[in-house]
């Protein structure tokens, strides 16, 4: 194995060193069309972490079956939600990292702020050459998911790792595994759910709508569905609701086999059977709005719980850029900033007795609770 080429070490050089923030998402096709998608999908589907079959056999499966037939459909899925400037998932993550620059600015922190993606681009590897050519010496990764799962976050951290398994000089590195409990997450949440209430009234159901996974994931060690739960009990009681008010659903399965359950538009459709007429539904696990709330849930579930004779379907839009999540997102990246010498003398030392406070309070709050 050869190493990638670096200017030779200055003495002295890391005296300036400098600190980067990587929000880091799942990534997107570069176009609506099915070339694009189909180059985004074979490198996505083709991760292990993503799809767990026998590599020999997933391959004759991928290139033979998924790549022909679904990339032209999911194209015009992509279509159908395509922005004038480009996709929704790039758009709102190049917001969230202009975003979370201008707060850890405003806070006095002299941060790189930039975002990258696990696939296509910008791909994580450019973005960490850009950020070493840039003389950053201190790297935090920020996932773009609150709820750990080997599939995404583990995933993000593989092309971390093997970008700097060929790096001779490599950064400190601090990576951030998830922010399903954490309050600045649990708050914007709630902000955009009461601001939605506000507006319009309270539905007879919210229907809390996660990204599912294969749910044998959950039966070999994978955290994610507990997660999933403990950000909905956090917000349900940070909204006063009771477990009537409320149900946790699992949406965009892939392939035949059993995904986590129960389903989101099975049990969309059940409820418009039951006769509940209003249901509210968020996806708290996407922090950007993407393909799989835009178009599967605002449009799809949408369309399927009325024709089921629901009455009224009101999608509440992720974080993306709102006001309360570029507060959260300061809050998740500075706690994990303690201790690099980010602000200034006298203001360094009082940030981390505060932060030091704040991680007491949580750890006592939400404790080894689920
Ligand atoms: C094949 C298995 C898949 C697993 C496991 C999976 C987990 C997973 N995904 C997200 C977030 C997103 N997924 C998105 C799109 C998407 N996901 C899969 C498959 C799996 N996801 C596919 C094939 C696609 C592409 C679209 C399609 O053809 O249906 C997106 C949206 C991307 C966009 O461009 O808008 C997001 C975001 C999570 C959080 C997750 C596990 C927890
Ligand atoms: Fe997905
Ligand atoms: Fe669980």
């Amino acid at each position: 194995m050869s190493f990638r080429k670096e200017p030779p070490y200055i003495h002295g050089s890391n005296m300036q060193a400098q600190t980067a923030v990587v929000l880091v998402n799942l990534g997107t096709p570069d176009a609506p069309t099915a070339r694009a998608v189909r180059r985004y999908l074979k490198q996505f589907l083709s991760d292990p972490r993503v799809v767990e079959i026998p590599r020999a056999i997933w391959w004759f499966i991928l290139n033979g079956v998924i790549l022909p037939f679904r990339s032209g459909k999911s194209a015009e899925k992509y279509a159908s939600i395509w922005d004038a400037e480009g996709s929704p998932l790039r758009l709102n993550t190049e917001r969230q990292a202009a975003l979370l620059r201008a707060r850890l600015l405003e806070r006095g922190h002299r941060v790189h702020v930039t975002h990258a993606m696990r696939y296509g681009s910008p791909a994580v590897p450019d973005v960490l050459d850009e950020l070493k050519a840039q003389g950053c010496d201190r790297i935090l990764i920020l996932p773009a998911y609150p709820q750990y799962s080997g599939t995404t976050t583990a995933s993000i951290f593989d092309a971390v790792f093997q970008h700097f398994a060929q790096v001779r000089n490599i950064p400190e590195l601090r990576l951030i595994k998830h922010y399903h409990d954490h309050d600045g997450y649990i708050q914007a949440l709630k902000r955009s759910v009461q601001a939605h209430w506000d507006a319009n009234g309270q539905p007879d159901k919210l229907v809390m709508s996660f990204h599912g996974v294969p749910k044998r994931t959950l039966l070999l060690g994978d955290p994610y569905h507990c997660e999933c739960y403990k950000t909905a009990r956090l917000l349900a009681e940070a909204l006063g609701l009771s477990e009537a008010d409320y149900v946790v659903t699992f949406q965009s399965r892939f392939g035949k086999a059993e995904w986590l359950q129960p389903y989101t538009a099975p049990t969309l459709q059940e409820l418009a059977r039951q006769g509940v007429q209003r249901v509210d539904v968020m996806c708290p696990g996407f922090t950007s709005d993407c393909l799989e709330t835009l178009e599967e849930i605002a449009m799809e579930a949408k369309a399927e719980f009325l024709h089921a004779g629901g009455r009224e379907f009101h999608f509440i839009p992720c974080l993306n850029d709102a006001p309360a999540w570029g507060q959260g997102m300061m809050e998740i990246a500075e706690q994990h900033l303690i201790g690099w010498p980010t602000l200034a003398g006298a203001a360094q030392r009082e940030e981390e007795q505060k932060q030091a406070a704040i991680s007491a309070e949580q750890a006592r709050r939400h404790g080894a609770t689920q």
